[in-house]
């Protein structure tokens, strides 16, 4: 007698049937993983302890926790936190075509990911600006923007890839068009590669990573929105994402969590790409009038 495969049933394509087979084994590494309490000591600095704790969670893990947030060097630490700073963020070119990209003369990070993950806010949030525009509806990008930070580096905001909305042809043709800059441009310092911390890494996610590391690109993964989940579920994700990854060579294998809204996990963002680009010079906080400006 045959076992019952549901997948051969419901699915009828190999890609469906992958999805729901990572949908499944999702599920599962999800209920196994559990995180060490300093990790969610770790998000409670990086701004997360604004997030809901479960019930179920407060019973496991409460007393570990309120242990780590007496440890002497987590005071410490909370001390020692300083305000990071983007140069000012201006527009500086936008590119339909791969004829209209600009001359490469400054570094360059660029931002990709399914559309409507939160991209165009997350550079807004990282410059403290709100030139970027941003939609709820996806497929608002629709071509490469550079952005200058100040002459010292460049922010590329590009269109989402799995766009389900969007015509083939216009899908087709934005691939191609990242794909081109990917491949193309030498002043490409960094992939940000931005999923949507509900969901985790999809399998449109998925080819996409295995092709930047088939082009040998350093990426490093970004999970944003996190301010719309519970923390627990937040720690879960972020164990399951960096061991998803392990396997490519060009992952940077810290996965960092933000939230544009909440601000929680930007200003680590901000040090890690001052420091990649070279620009690295904290301040001291300043009171908030005065962040607006330069
Ligand atoms: N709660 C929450 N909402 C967010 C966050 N980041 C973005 N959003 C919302 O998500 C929607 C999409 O944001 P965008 O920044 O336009 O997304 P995008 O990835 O640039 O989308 P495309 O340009 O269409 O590819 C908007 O309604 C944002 O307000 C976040 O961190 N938290
Ligand atoms: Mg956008």
């Amino acid at each position: 007698m045959h076992s019952f495969n549901p997948l051969v049933k419901v699915f009828d394509n190999d890609e469906s049937a992958a999805a729901a087979s990572m949908t499944l084994s999702n599920r599962q590494k999800f209920k196994q993983v559990s995180p060490p309490a300093s990790l969610y000591d770790r998000l409670e600095r990086l701004g997360f302890d604004q997030l809901r704790r479960t019930k179920r969670f407060k019973k496991l893990k409460q007393k570990q926790y309120e242990k780590a947030k007496k440890d002497e060097k987590y005071e410490q630490r909370q001390k020692s936190d300083v305000h990071y700073k983007l140069p000012h963020l201006t527009f500086y070119a936008g590119a339909k075509a791969a004829s209209s990209f600009p001359a490469d003369t400054l570094l360059e990070v660029g931002f990709v990911g399914r559309s409507n993950v939160g991209k165009s806010s997350l550079l807004n949030a990282l410059a403290e600006t709100t030139i970027v525009r941003t939609s709820d509806k996806p497929g608002l990008t629709q071509q490469l923007n550079f952005y200058s930070a100040g002459s010292k580096f460049m922010l590329v905001d590009m269109p989402g890839y799995g766009f389900a909305h969007a015509e083939e042809e216009e899908r087709e043709s934005w691939l191609e068009l990242i794909d081109t800059y990917i491949n193309e441009r030498k002043a490409l310092k960094r992939i940000y590669v931005v999923i949507d911390g509900r969901h985790g890494l999809k399998v449109a996610d998925l080819e996409f990573l295995k092709e930047l590391d088939k082009k040998r690109v350093k990426f490093q993964v970004v999970l944003t929105k996190c301010d719309l989940v519970v923390l627990p579920t937040l720690a879960r994700r972020l164990m399951v994402v960096e061991n998803d990854i392990r396997s490519y060579r060009h992952a940077v294998r810290d996965v960092l969590a933000v939230s544009s809204k909440s601000q929680a996990g930007i200003n680590q963002m901000r040090k890690e790409m001052l420091s990649l680009t070279g620009h690295l010079h904290p301040a001291k906080d300043k009171p908030s009038r005065d962040k607006e400006h330069e």
